[in-house]
């Protein structure tokens, strides 16, 4: 929810609720709604603050609604209505403005910030693109060249930079809200057509079908099949040649593209497993508080199981002779999968582990849980050990020798 207070007699303050990250629920959407319609009726009300509660301004669309059906009012409308405002309206950043969050803040008509908040559009990081008029809006605020680093990466920034970049107006090592208030009083009857964004002609450099083909370039490169990046600069291409209620549809269209996508699922679900990953512990002192002993099971436990497991099946696949070397599997890994390169993949990971090693702890863990075909040790993987482990290089070699013998 958001809730609504009236300061000084003269500016209203709307406050974001939803901790710990006030994430724009539909709750908070509602909230925001109802919050300016209070305002544009209160003929006291000359100038208006958003705020978030606890010193965090808010961490963007709230992402658990992605996975269900989206219900309450929508975003874009909402930040628009207040970009439309005839009242002043003041975006008081503290701890983090992200995603959903900024493009909030670049609908208020001026930006206040703590020095030390952050502030970004990380949706790319989520699979995602900055669908509530951000990837239209930001590069209309600081250029092209700038919003495409920051919306293709997806990285935060503190606000003391992106003052520098003109994405704030202030910045305080004081009280954001408390400057946003008295900043609110001092601005009533400034002119604010030049402070709503969606307003603005996007700066871009002359070369700009260069610049973007060369960030497109990049952006593939690095991206690997990720929909996202690439997406963002369709996006942002869209901002600098269409009208600002075009590029809006553009954005849209693409965003409907992403949203549904396996790639911007599997995003947010790494972004909660993660988070969850950390409060393992925290269970565990639960479970003890209330008399259960949980099996304890060490994380080389879990790590082992899976990988070798996953390398076994490597060792299976070669000897069914679907893949002509342990090169193929590993280039498959890296590539395909994100496996770190500088482990150069699982085939090559097993043999710097030592193939005696994985095949001990395969037999180890099959003796554990014989009912897990996984677990069983792949012949191939018998007989390198056998033929004294030869290097992953080698391996190629012996598979040839090994399919010419079993045709014979
Ligand atoms: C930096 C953080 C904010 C805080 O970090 P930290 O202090 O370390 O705390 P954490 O442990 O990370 O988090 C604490 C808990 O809060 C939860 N959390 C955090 N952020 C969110 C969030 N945004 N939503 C929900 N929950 C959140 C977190 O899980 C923890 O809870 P728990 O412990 O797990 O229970 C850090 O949290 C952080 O980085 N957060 C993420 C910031 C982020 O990525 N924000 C961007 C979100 S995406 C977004 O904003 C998108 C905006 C655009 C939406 C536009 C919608 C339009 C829809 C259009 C649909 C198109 C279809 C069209 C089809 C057609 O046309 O037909």
């Amino acid at each position: 929810m958001a809730s609504y207070s009236v300061l000084h007699g003269s500016v209203a303050l709307i406050t974001l609720q939803n901790p710990p990250v006030n994430a724009l629920s539909a709750a908070v959407r509602a909230g925001i709604t109802d919050a300016v319609q209070r305002t544009l009726k209160d003929p006291q009300v000359t100038s208006v603050v958003i705020c978030g509660q606890n010193g965090r301004f808010c961490g963007g669309a709230d992402i658990r609604e992605f996975g269900g059906s989206m219900s309450g009012p929508p975003l874009v409308p909402m930040i628009n209505a207040i970009e439309a405002m005839d009242k002043p309206v003041v975006a008081a950043i503290e701890g983090v403005a992200l995603g959903g969050g900024l493009e909030l803040a670049l609908g208020c008509h001026y930006r206040i910030a703590h020095r030390q908040a952050l502030v970004g559009l990380p949706e790319v990081t989520l699979g995602l693109l900055p669908a509530a008029g951000g990837s239209q809006r930001l590069p209309r605020l600081i250029g092209l060249p700038a919003a495409l680093d920051l919306i293709t990466t997806g990285k935060h920034i503190l606000a003391s930079e992106a003052l520098k970049l003109g994405i704030v107006d202030q910045v305080t090592d004081g009280n954001a809200l408390n400057m946003a208030v008295e900043f609110a009083r001092r601005i009533v009857g400034k002119p604010l057509d030049p402070r709503r964004i969606s307003t603005l002609p996007c700066p871009s450099p002359p070369d700009v079908d260069f610049l973007l083909d060369r960030v497109l370039a990049q952006v593939r490169k690095r991206a690997r099949g990720a929909l996202a990046p690439v997406a963002c600069v369709g996006a942002l291409r869209a901002a600098v040649f269409l009208p600002f209620a075009q590029g809006m549809e553009k954005e849209r269209e693409l965003m409907g593209a992403l949203f549904d996508s396996g790639q911007a699922r599997a995003l947010q679900y790494a972004f909660f497993s993660q988070r969850l990953v950390s409060q393992l512990e925290n269970h565990c002192c639960y479970w003890a508080r209330y008399g259960l002993v949980p099996r304890h099971i060490a994380p080389e436990e879990i790590l082992e199981r899976c990988l070798y497991a996953l390398t076994n099946e490597g060792f299976n696949i070669l000897q069914d002779g679907m893949a002509a070397g342990p090169e193929d599997i590993d280039a498959i890994y890296v590539f395909g999968y994100g496996w770190p390169r500088h482990r150069g993949g699982p085939m090559f990971h097993a043999g710097q582990v030592g193939l005696a090693r994985v095949l001990e702890k395969l037999e180890h863990y099959q003796h554990k849980h014989p009912d897990v075909p996984y677990l069983k040790p792949s012949p191939l993987l018998r007989r390198l050990v056998a033929a004294g482990s030869p290097a992953v290089q080698k391996w190629r070699e012996f598979l040839n020798k090994d399919r010419v013998h079993s045709q014979l």
